[in-house]
């Protein structure tokens, strides 16, 4: 069914280099949140230490009433049960046919027979599109077939959290896109928690419920993809369209005049911001009752849109 994640006034840093600070959200259970920032600022940290592999120095992470960040390793290795982890290359082992690597956490968790190992392999390698590929080495696929299969070995323990570090990186358009789709389609089916490290905007703008933003060693925001796509705030506006104007800049941040004098020119010519539609699970597929509420949402965006117009 998926579980809820609280974080709270999560600080972490490297010596004497802090990464991000005070970082509060909660990430419903069940639905999809994505988490945003310009490169450098921290993300994969984060998701590495919601899964417990870094240790924060400050704040809580709230999951089933266990503040994961008090644990010792032994109860940590539970709770990493809860997880799926979709690393950015899939993290296969290269000398292992896919079969054996989507095997592997069954193999190394549970005392389950080789006939279930069997069943469930197949079952979630139908659910990314790759039967018929078992036999093929990571090496002998394409970048989005490793990912497919990445997704296949995090799904094996059936968790009740997937977080995914980019995807989408290195792969083209389309690829994308279909990935995107499965995204949301196993959402619909599993019911998971999902949390989504991504730079592509356009992914961003339609997968999630949620959006969050780190900038300046903060979350800036974090809330429904609605509010997030209609902000005015000018760091969440310049990354949600992808400009050059505003406060981030190519290695570091702007100082404050160039920012307003840049912000000012845009108001002359204001930016149309048309709603991006949600992005639905596939046909045939059993929305769980939250997409009522999504599409609830959503209505009232527009009407409110249509009233302002
Ligand atoms: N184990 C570590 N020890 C020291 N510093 C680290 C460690 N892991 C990450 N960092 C530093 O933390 C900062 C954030 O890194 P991280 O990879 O999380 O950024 P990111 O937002 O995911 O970037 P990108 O979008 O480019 O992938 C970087 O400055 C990185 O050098």
């Amino acid at each position: 069914m998926g579980v809820e994640i609280c974080v709270e006034g999560l600080t972490k840093s490297f010596g004497h280099q802090v990464i991000w600070q005070d970082v509060s959200l909660t990430l419903p259970a069940g639905e999809v949140s994505v988490l945003l920032g310009p490169s450098g600022t921290g993300k994969s940290v984060f998701l590495k230490t919601l899964v417990g592999l870094l240790k924060p120095e400050r704040g809580s992470i709230t999951i089933q009433g266990r503040d994961l960040t008090g644990l010792r390793e032994h109860e940590l290795y539970e709770v990493r049960k809860l997880f799926g982890v979709l690393f950015q290359d899939g993290a296969l082992f290269g000398s292992m046919n896919l079969y054996d690597n989507i095997a592997f956490p069954l193999r190394e968790h549970t005392r389950k027979p080789e006939s279930e190992i069997r069943r469930i392999v197949l079952e979630k390698m139908d659910m990314v599109g790759l039967i018929g590929a078992e036999e093929k080495l990571p090496g002998e696929i394409s970048g989005g077939m490793r990912k497919r299969a990445g997704l296949a070995r995090a799904l094996v323990l059936d968790p009740e959290i997937i977080l995914f570090d980019e995807p989408d990186s290195g792969l083209d358009p389309v690829r994308v896109a279909y990935l995107n789709q499965l995204i949301v389609d196993l959402n619909a089916q599993i019911d998971a928690t999902f949390l989504i490290v991504t730079h592509d905007i356009a992914s961003a703008r339609q997968v999630p419920d949620n959006i969050g933003l780190l900038f300046r060693r903060e979350l800036v925001m974090f809330g429904p993809r609605e509010r997030l796509l209609a902000s005015d705030e000018p760091v969440v506006r310049q990354f949600l369209n992808g400009r050059m104007q505003g406060p981030i800049g190519m290695a570091e941040e702007k100082d404050a005049a160039q920012v307003e004098q840049e912000l000012a020119q845009l108001t002359e010519a204001p930016v149309v911001r048309e709603p991006t539609p949600r992005l639905l699970p596939g046909p045939g597929i059993t929305r769980p009752p939250r997409w009522e509420a999504i599409a609830r949402r959503e209505a009232e965006l527009r009407r409110r849109e249509a009233a302002d117009a």
